[in-house]
């Protein structure tokens, strides 16, 4: 019998699939030019926006005449359930991936079906990412999960790694390439041999991993390059060649990186549009892995956060479409002939948002429709983010699971925001879809330890959270911690690491420590598992300073476990000038100590002398006073008149002193302009569970200091942004007496500086300061342009002047007193609660005149550590 899978059989296999010639008709296609046809209707640097819009004006099904491919594009759930179906329909690598095959070759994202390497390849491979594999993989290292022992990390540098930026280049030129007329192809010789360069430079990449690792063979790296390389097909016994071994790592690089990071990019923005899905999913973290470190087996019950992965796929994935081949001709939908001549285009946006199946809320961002049994209750073929069968994703489980894993480990530890709040999405296509221009702000979370989460670091225990929340650091003294000894180690020859260990002494005793500083040399032997010990050194031609030649010699010749028991942490200053000696002796001394027994608290960091080095070193001293304190923050400054604590917040309280629930703004938008009377705009508040509120209660809109500001003033006290601070032994709200007063101007803002208790006070502290620092305060103290009693209008910054003396009190007064006060903004409430919907948050809607001033309100906050909520302007 013939074989009714051959095109040339396609009559008569239709007639076996008993095709109605007179329910067939039309596909409706847009008019197409007399030359390059339907072409003009794409946009080649954004091809799948142009389904997007030819799906909003010829409805669920059009065919493209794109001159060297005919295509049916589908978008309604129905005609996917067809296709879906593999015993009809096969994937067909064309258009774009048919491009891409310069690049991938027989890889398994862009090989025919039928290509023998495929199914070898696909055999091997199934092993590598099937659920068991990656969770054997998870457990072992939660953080690695990376294939090949390499991965362009963009985290940690500046630039975008060159793999990634030839990828994204490559994969931009086969999206136009595919949409471009053949002629203006051959034309464009420059983009042809750019593209080919860029082509080039990935494989070389890749043969060079290939090559690494023939060399130095890692036997136990349980890891996708080890399985390519030695695993043979259950099937045909045969192993996979270097060149497809090439073009599926060049594969797994452009499928993993490009999709994981854009579903990223949208999953952030949507739970920032809809600050309530951010909250709900960073509450789930801190329900079920709290400050500890996040284990495989909390990933199962991290459900909601599945669930806004799950519905940022819906909503916007990063792959646009899939394509897919009738093996014989056929007809969907009943009456749409597709012929074996036909690709059909599966527009997955057009599925994902389809009423029919999602609901008239389908273009809402909402996790909840994927919990609690709707998953499951799903029609088939729905939801195709992976796409299909044995063409889908193969890497699918180690995405979603790496992808709740990163959320969770970002959520547990960080404030996320939009830079810009009022941005909007707009997209860009290098062939997979991500959004463009979305910028977001990364901030410690108010009120966290910075090493939650960090495996080996400091933990509180469960019960002791709840009650050190509110506790403020006057307490925390008066506890254990009071009087902690810390030993400080420095190297110097010229000045750098001695300024920077009574820096840190400084710093140490103003949290409560009881800090001494030695030269390294001093420290020789001394070492003890009862005082924790902070060593800062340099290198000179690659030894140690003088005063810390005899410590290193002694750690170099110490005895194993000799150091059992010591805690320890290094700081090395260097000049990259010295290239092959660049920060030997820090690097030797951090190495070496944990040979001796000792722990390591917080990680090596390391600082080029030639950069501003302040950052880095403030980061690394108050992580180690906040390890050593286990408090995750608190500074505590006294002097005979000023004594200020921090407390962990509960902003609000502040204001109200007493119970204040923050709401999020939902929906701001202006009702009527100024042209008629006073502007109005409309406001609806999404109030928190158990909340509501009756004509009579307050809003209020409490109003943020600069963000920059607020960061430069909490970094440099090592605070979090909304900790309470609370100055006592002095009546004023502000620290600096007001008088006759100094303006200074800081960072082009005119500011008061009281002179007269600001004068006393750096007289005070120059008495006590010696060497040099001691002169630098005489000589501001006796700057007759600083402490002058008349207004002055010389331009300072205060910031600069003061960041001199960081042990002086008067810094903190005077950052304190360039905070503007906060005036909080009240609004009437005029009318009554939105009709509310059983088990969704309540709204409240307000309507309010720009310039009224009501005297009832309801609390609200928009402090910088919140999710954003619009002030209304
Ligand atoms: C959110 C993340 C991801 C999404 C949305 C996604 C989506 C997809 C889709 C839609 C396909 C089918 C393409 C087609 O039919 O033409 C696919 C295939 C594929 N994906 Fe993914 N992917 C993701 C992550 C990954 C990762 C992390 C890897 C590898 C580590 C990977 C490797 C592959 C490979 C090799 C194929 C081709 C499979 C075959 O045809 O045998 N993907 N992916
Ligand atoms: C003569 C000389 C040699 C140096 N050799 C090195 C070196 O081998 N490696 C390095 O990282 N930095 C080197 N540096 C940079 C110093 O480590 C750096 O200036 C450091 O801040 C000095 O610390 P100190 O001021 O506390 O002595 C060298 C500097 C000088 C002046």
């Amino acid at each position: 019998m013939a074989c009714p899978y051959k095109p040339d059989n396609a009559a008569a296999a239709q007639q076996e699939h008993g095709i109605d010639e007179k329910a067939i008709v039309p596909i409706p296609q847009p008019p197409a030019h007399w030359f390059i046809r339907n072409l003009p209707e794409m946009d080649p640097s954004f091809p799948v926006s142009s389904l997007w819009r030819l799906q909003a004006i010829y409805g669920d099904i059009f065919k493209l005449d794109l001159v060297n491919r005919q295509t049916v594009v589908i978008s309604s759930h129905e005609l996917f359930n067809e296709v879906m179906d593999e015993s009809r329909f096969v994937k067909s690598p064309t258009g774009p991936l048919k491009e891409l095959r310069a690049l991938l070759g027989d890889g398994l994202f862009t090989a025919y079906g039928h290509e023998e390497n495929w199914g070898k390849a696909h055999r091997i491979l199934m092993n590598v990412f099937g659920p068991l594999a990656i969770r054997k993989m998870l457990a072992f290292d939660m953080i690695g999960l990376c294939g090949f022992g390499y991965r362009f990390n963009s985290f940690y540098r500046d630039e975008i790694h060159p793999f990634a930026q030839q990828m994204a280049a490559a994969l931009i030129e086969a999206g136009k390439r595919a949409n471009r007329p053949s002629v203006e192809n051959f034309l464009r010789i420059n983009s042809a041999d750019e593209l080919q360069k860029n082509i080039h430079s990935m494989w070389k990449l890749c043969d060079e991993l290939v090559a690494e690792r023939k060399r130095n063979p890692q036997p136990n790296a349980k890891d996708l390059l080890n399985t390519m390389l030695d695993a043979s097909d259950p099937q045909t016994g045969e192993k996979l060649s270097d060149e497809n071994i090439r073009f599926n790592m060049v594969t797994f690089l452009v499928a993993g990186h490009e999709t994981t990071s854009g579903t990223f990019s949208f999953l952030f923005y949507n739970m920032l549009k809809n600050p309530e899905t951010y909250h709900k999913a960073q509450q789930e973290v801190d329900r079920v892995v709290g400050d500890g470190v996040l284990k495989p087996e909390h990933l199962p019950q991290l459900k909601y956060i599945e669930a806004c992965i799950r519905e940022t796929l819906r909503f916007q994935g990063p792959i646009g479409l899939i394509s897919v081949k009738p093996i014989v001709d056929t007809v969907i939908g009943g009456k749409y002939r597709i012929t074996t001549d036909n690709v059909v285009t599966c527009n997955i946006q057009g599925l994902h948002h389809d009423r029919r199946v999602w609901g008239n809320d389908a273009d809402l961002f909402r996790p909840e429709r994927l919990m609690d049994g709707r998953w499951e209750k799903l029609p088939p073929n729905a939801w195709k983010p992976f796409g299909n069968g044995a063409r889908g994703c193969i890497g699918r489980f180690f995405a979603e699971q790496e992808m709740v894993m990163a959320v969770a480990m970002i959520l547990q530890r960080f404030q996320v925001s939009m830079v810009d709040p009022s941005y909007d999405l707009r997209m860009k296509s290098t062939l997979t879809v991500k959004p463009e221009g979305f910028r977001i702000r990364v901030t410690r979370r108010p009120g966290r330890s910075q090493m939650i989460g960090i495996p080996g670091s400091f933990q509180v225990a469960s019960d002791e959270v709840g009650d050190s929340e509110h506790e403020s650091h006057d307490k925390s003294l008066e506890g254990k911690q009071s009087g902690k000894s810390l030993l400080i180690l420095y190297g110097s020859n010229a000045g750098t690491c001695k300024y920077l260990a009574e820096d840190l002494e400084a710093a140490a005793r103003d949290r409560g420590f009881t800090p001494t500083v030695k030269t390294m040399d001093e420290g020789t032997e001394q070492l003890s598992k009862d005082v924790p010990v902070a060593i800062i050194t340099p290198s000179y031609e690659g030894k140690p300073a003088d005063n810390a030649k005899k410590f290193v010699a002694w750690l170099e010749t110490g005895k194993p476990d000799s150091l059992e028991g010591v805690q320890y942490a290094v700081f090395g200053v260097g000049n990259s000038e010295w290239v092959s000696t660049y920060h030997r002796i820090p690097k030797l001394v951090d190495e070496v100590i944990p040979k001796l027994g000792a722990h390591r608290v917080v990680p090596i960091t390391l600082v080029d002398v030639k950069d501003d080095l302040t950052g880095l070193w403030e980061d690394w001293r108050n992580g180690l006073l906040t390890f050593f304190s286990g408090q995750s923050h608190s500074v505590a400054a006294t002097t005979s008149d000023l004594e200020v604590t921090v407390e962990k917040p509960e902003t609000a309280d502040l204001l109200a002193g007493g119970t204040i629930a923050t709401g999020f703004v939902k929906e701001n938008k202006q009702i009527a302009g100024p042209e008629v009377g006073s502007a109005k705009r409309h406001m609806e508040i999404e109030l928190p569970e158990d909340v509501s509120y009756e004509p009579g209660d307050y809003l209020v809109v409490l109003p943020t200091n600069p963000v920059d500001l607020v960061r430069r003033v909490a970094i440099r006290f090592g605070l979090n942004v909304d900790d309470i601070v609370t100055v006592k032994g002095t009546s004023k709200t502000f620290l600096i007496e007001r008088g006759p007063s100094t303006v200074i101007e800081i960072l082009g803002t005119r500011v008061e500086l009281a002179t007269p208790a600001s004068k006393r006070q750096v007289e005070a502290i120059a008495k006590t300061a010696e060497g040099s620092e001691q002169q630098k305060l005489q000589d501001l103290v006796s700057s007759e342009e600083v402490f002058k009693t008349e207004v002055i209008d010389k331009r300072v910054s205060v910031l600069d002047l003061l960041e001199d003396y960081p042990s002086a009190k008067l810094t903190f007064a005077a950052y304190l007193d360039m905070l503007r006060p906060l005036t909080p903004r009240q609004y009437s409430i005029s009318s009554s609660p939105l009709a509310t919907v059983p088990g969704q948050p309540v709204l409240a809607s307000l309507t309010y005149d720009v310039h009224s001033a009501p005297s009832h309100s309801l609390a609200l906050s928009d402090r910088e550590s919140d999710v954003p909520c619009a002030a209304p302007t």
